[in-house]
């Protein structure tokens, strides 16, 4: 039978175990602070940026919002996070992405200090992830990680194929999995035959911002299939990267989009909140 590996049940799991050590440091007077930027009104980022902020409560973690207009300077974004980088109430800034095309989403990753980018994507945090250093994690693929952890999927010795290598999902990812004692496949647009090499995998983490693009020829029998995607089809359902109805009988286990990937990134953005509170 497959396995569905529930994220929604596994970031609550996540969260309540944060919430208990945020109820200890309350005992001793600690707040926590996150500071989530949104800039225009993305309906899609509303969505992600509002359960951050619900996630935060729950927890019992401070939110401040700050909500820009889609055409708000660089330059003023640049002063509200250099304010909020020296501010010491504020534990971890988030700048919801992605960002309008006037702005260089780089330069805004960059401007915020590595010990306030919960997120993970600044490059000081990512090259420490690369030399198993101490840094935060991009949250999506930690995510991941704990996802195939808590469902008791042995990650050591199998072939793992990530297809896609974004700087937030696909490179950190394979990290990840090589850290964890995977052997590692990248897979991109211009892999020649990706349905062989999709089908090596015991492992398969589908980050290709393609609706539906996984269907049953890319995977192994019995394969344990992840899916980051995230998109809205004709009849305005939301639904991954991976054809689920498809792959379905196929493999051992398997991500639903909506309540895979999607609630473990929120769950391990709180788990680097809580980090950075307790570290610095
Ligand atoms: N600063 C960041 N920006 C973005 C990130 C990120 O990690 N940091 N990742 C994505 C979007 N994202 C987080 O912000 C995100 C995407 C999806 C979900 C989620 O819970 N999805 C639900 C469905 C929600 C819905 O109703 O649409 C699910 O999959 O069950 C959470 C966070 C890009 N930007």
């Amino acid at each position: 039978m497959t396995q569905i590996i529930d994220g929604k049940i596994i970031s609550k799991q996540i969260k309540d175990e944060l919430k208990q050590t945020v109820d200890k440091l309350k005992t001793e007077n600690k707040e926590i602070t996150l500071a989530v930027i949104q800039v225009g009104n993305d309906p899609a980022s509303s969505v992600y940026v509002n359960n951050k902020k619900k996630a935060c409560a729950y927890i019992g973690i401070n939110s401040l919002s700050y909500e820009l207009e889609e055409k708000v300077k660089e330059t003023e974004l640049l002063e509200l996070i250099y304010d909020l980088n020296d501010n010491p109430i504020v534990n971890g800034i988030l700048v919801q992405l992605p960002l309008p095309s006037h702005i260089n989403e780089d330069k805004i990753i960059n401007a915020i200090t590595p010990m306030k980018d919960v997120d993970g994507f600044h490059p000081q945090n990512v090259g420490a992830m690369c030399i198993g250093g101490q840094g935060f994690v991009s949250c999506t693929p930690a995510g991941v990680i704990q996802l195939l952890k808590r469902s008791q999927i042995e990650i050591a010795g199998k072939e793992c194929v990530v297809v896609g290598r974004s700087n937030i999902v696909g490179k950190p990812m394979s990290l990840l999995l090589l850290k964890e004692n995977g052997t590692v496949t990248i897979a991109h647009s211009k892999t020649k035959d990706l349905k062989e090499v999709t089908k090596r995998a015991d492992i398969l983490v589908v980050a290709v911002g393609k609706p539906k693009f996984i269907t049953n020829e890319y995977v192994k029998e019995g394969a344990v299939v992840i899916d980051v995607g995230i998109h809205r089809d004709d009849n305005n359902k939301l639904c991954g990267d991976v054809d689920y109805e498809a792959v379905y009988n196929k493999v051992s286990a398997i991500t639903p989009v909506p309540g895979g990937v999607g609630p473990m990134t929120i769950a391990m953005l709180m788990n680097n909140c809580v980090v950075s509170a307790l570290n610095f």
